[in-house]
């Protein structure tokens, strides 16, 4: 109404600002995740890869429904919140991911390592510390490790209640609980160094994450492709992952050849290393939280 002072709005505090910021920075890598190709078996904006039931836009509707999530989650960290409230936080993302999706499961691994890691970042900014990947992973282990090592320890009643967990009976690998207990281990110790050495070495953003991901399908336990084909599955995304890396991952001149042929046979055998791929939109998120130097 003309004459009348419109309220002002109430300032922004540092955190809530700070947790803008790596909210924006975790749809992000999401999204530079789901825009990687060729990624074996995967979704991205060119193919559906082995799924059926998603496509790009699946996962567009997905990460945008969690944009509030990896904000509310690095507040929680830099309120020191206990990991209960965390948990509750990344179930509630999860109901939110599968009314965007109409039910399908395209993020339950992002949800819970992002989740982890924009927690993490909140309590190290809380304390003053800088983001580096060291600092994550300590705030990290320190302040949630023996939670989440409680997490990871299956209930009776929870047994056989998702697909990570049916296959860890089945086959007794391990799979995300795991990965959180020991404070994201294929993150910090594979993702972060490889994309990590392939920028020093001068690569393109692209063909970092690429050789990136083929490290990670070398070394994790992808409950996503135990579920889907057993452990004969798995040593296939293993093989063809060492495979790529000997030869140079994306230095070799026809690795774009290679990858597309191991996206057409994953596809043929409906392989899908998804748990992989969060893992490498959680690297990419640790590199980008170091970058802004803070
Ligand atoms: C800890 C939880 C994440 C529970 O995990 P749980 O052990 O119960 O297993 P799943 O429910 O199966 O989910 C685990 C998802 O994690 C990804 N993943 C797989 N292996 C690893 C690994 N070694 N390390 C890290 N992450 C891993 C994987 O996600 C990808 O696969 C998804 C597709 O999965 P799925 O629906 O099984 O596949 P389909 O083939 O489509 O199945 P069908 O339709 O054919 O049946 C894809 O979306 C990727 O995201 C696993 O899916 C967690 O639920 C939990 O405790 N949550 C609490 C809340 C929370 O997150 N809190 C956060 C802060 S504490
Ligand atoms: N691009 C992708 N395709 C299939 N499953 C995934 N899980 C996470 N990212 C994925």
């Amino acid at each position: 109404m003309a004459g009348m002072a419109r309220a002002a709005r109430p300032e922004k505090t540092p955190a809530q600002i700070y947790a803008a910021q790596v909210a924006r920075l975790a749809v992000r890598s999401l999204y530079h995740e789901l825009c990687l190709y060729p990624k074996p078996g995967l979704v991205s904006l060119v193919d559906n890869g082995s799924h059926d039931d998603m496509d790009a836009l699946t996962f567009m509707r997905s990460l945008f429904s969690l944009r509030h999530y990896f904000r509310k989650i690095c507040l929680a960290g830099w309120d020191n919140a206990p990991f209960a409230q965390l948990r509750q936080l990344g179930i509630d993302a999860e109901a939110a991911m599968l009314r965007a999706t109409r039910g399908i499961n395209t993020h339950r691994g992002a949800i819970f390592s992002l989740g982890l890691l924009c927690a993490s970042a909140g309590r190290a900014r809380a304390q003053g510390m800088a983001s580096a990947p060291a600092s994550l992973r300590a705030v990290l282990l320190i302040r949630w490790g023996a939670e989440l090592a409680s997490h990871a320890a299956v209930r009776p009643a929870e047994q056989h209640s998702s697909n990570g967990l049916r296959v860890a009976a089945r086959y007794a690998v391990s799979g995300a609980r795991e990965e959180g207990a020991l404070g994201l281990p294929s993150v910090f110790e594979v993702g972060v160094p490889a994309l990590q050495t392939a920028t020093a070495r001068g690569a393109s953003r692209r063909c970092a994450r690429i050789d990136t991901l083929y490290a990670l399908m070398a070394h994790v336990s992808d409950s996503n492709v135990y579920h889907r084909a057993g452990p004969e599955g798995a040593r296939l995304v293993r093989q063809h992952a060492q495979h790529f890396l000997a030869l140079g991952g994306t230095r070799h001149v026809r690795w774009h050849a290679l990858a597309l042929q191991g996206h057409r046979s994953f596809v043929s055998l409906r392989l899908s290393p998804g748990g992989a791929a969060d893992l490498l939109a959680a690297s990419c998120l640790v590199q980008a939280l170091g970058a802004t130097g803070q």
